[in-house]
């Protein structure tokens, strides 16, 4: 076999049949471009909107065929809905595994159900991940509001409760969680194919920072996102967990909105810093959550004073309360306020964050407050029987 490369990749997708049943996937121009790096292959197939899931085959099709190719470690393939009159988006990348049942013993499953609009194209994506009982994803309308450092912190503070818990990280323009967890290396795989999580302080861990290379571009990021998370989510060997809280990319464009439409996510926390040009940018998260649909699990306030390590004095740097009034205005819960401190910025630098290193200081007690009030409306959530049904997928 030839040196692995783009070529070789599409010239291997050439048996793959098109939609049809006539052409093949390649001449019928349906392959986007081909990202190959380090053993790992990217590419989407673009599909008409309403069949991506009779065509759930062919994407299946078109990954054992890359599979197949010497030195393909990984394949993530996406199939890309064709827009009428508009550009494709990656819409349907997660299906690919069959139905099977929750495994027993998983503690009371509080899957967001798929949204009931017949025919809506999120209705057909969403489905649960075996064994997770929830999934939390962690999100702010725009960047360095400290949204990874509060979504490591909050998982710290679950976990001290008692709860399972596992976090990915989805932020592919800057993933961090490696960092903050204090975590390097590959992940290891099962078979080839299945992912093990990494673990630190009592946590599972995957971050999309292992398995795109620092150098892709960021053009390619977008695209690679959705099918990397339906990886990172279905593919890896979580175990049962209470939950999962995703760190997602920062900001509301098309690749957090189809995150957020396609993963099964319970309910979404929005970080923001008090000011003005933040709560903004916040309540720009908020509509784009409201419009797919996944319940807002509240607003956590991040660097909200600032208390002097030396005199004790108390500064409003960034204002202070703004998020509190922003949640109060949107009926939304307020889950707590982070105050700005050196020790949060160092310990996450070090790969300690605060709440494990500091467990019964006060800055960990304010993690610990947002996360039992978000842990809350989870249970809120669970009572309105927003659980989804015990279908899975084998
Ligand atoms: N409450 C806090 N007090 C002090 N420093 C903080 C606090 N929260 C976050 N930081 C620091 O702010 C910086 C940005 O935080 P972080 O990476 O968590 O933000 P982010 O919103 O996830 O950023 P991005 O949008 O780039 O992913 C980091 O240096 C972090 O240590």
């Amino acid at each position: 076999m030839s040196e692995l490369n783009k070529a070789a990749v599409l010239e291997a997708l050439k048996a793959v049949t098109g939609p049809d049943g006539t052409g093949d996937v390649v001449s019928l121009g349906l392959v986007s471009d081909v990202f190959v790096s380090d053993g790992r292959v990217a590419f989407s197939i673009t599909v008409p909107e309403t069949r991506a899931r009779e065509l759930e085959p062919l994407r299946l099709a078109a990954e054992r065929t890359v599979l197949a190719l010497r030195g393909v470690e990984r394949a993530m393939v996406a199939l890309t809905a064709e827009r009428p009159g508009g550009a494709g988006h990656p819409a349907h990348a997660n299906h690919g595994h069959g139905r099977h049942p929750h495994p027993a013993g998983t503690a009371d499953p509080a899957h967001r159900a798929p949204p009931q609009a017949p025919g809506g194209p999120q209705a057909a994506t969403r489905m649960g991940v075996p064994g997770v009982a929830s999934l939390i994803a962690v999100a702010s309308g725009k960047g360095g509001v400290g949204k990874s450092t509060t979504a490591v912190n909050l998982a710290l503070a679950l976990k001290d409760l008692g709860l399972k818990i596992g976090v990915l990280d989805a932020d592919v323009y800057g993933p961090s969680i490696p960092k903050l967890l204090g975590l390097s290396g590959r992940p290891q795989t099962v078979d080839g194919r299945t992912l093990v999580p990494m673990e630190a302080h009592g946590l599972k861990a995957m971050s999309i920072g292992l398995l795109i290379d620092e150098g892709t571009p960021m053009i390619w990021r977008g695209p690679m996102v959705v099918s990397a998370l339906r990886q990172m989510l279905m593919d890896t060997a979580w175990g049962e967990l209470d939950a999962i809280v995703i760190d997602m990319p920062p900001g509301t464009g098309d690749v957090q909105l189809s995150l957020a439409q396609q993963a099964p996510i319970t309910g979404a926390v929005i970080v923001s810093t008090p000011q003005d040009l933040a709560l903004i940018d916040a309540r720009k998260g908020l509509a784009m959550f409201q419009k797919v649909e996944v319940p807002v699990l509240g607003i956590v306030e991040n660097m909200s004073t600032f208390i002097c390590p030396h005199c004790g004095t108390r500064s409003d740097i960034f204002g202070h309360g703004g998020a509190r009034h922003e949640a109060e205005a949107l009926g939304v819960p307020f889950l707590g306020e982070i105050p700005l401190a050196m020790a949060i910025r160092e310990r996450s630098d070090a790969g300690n964050p605060i709440v494990a290193a500091e467990p019964s200081g006060p800055h960990a007690a304010a993690y610990r407050a947002a996360a039992a009030a978000m842990w809350d409306e989870v249970a809120v959530l669970r009572n309105k029987g927003r659980r989804a049904p015990a279908i899975v997928i084998e």
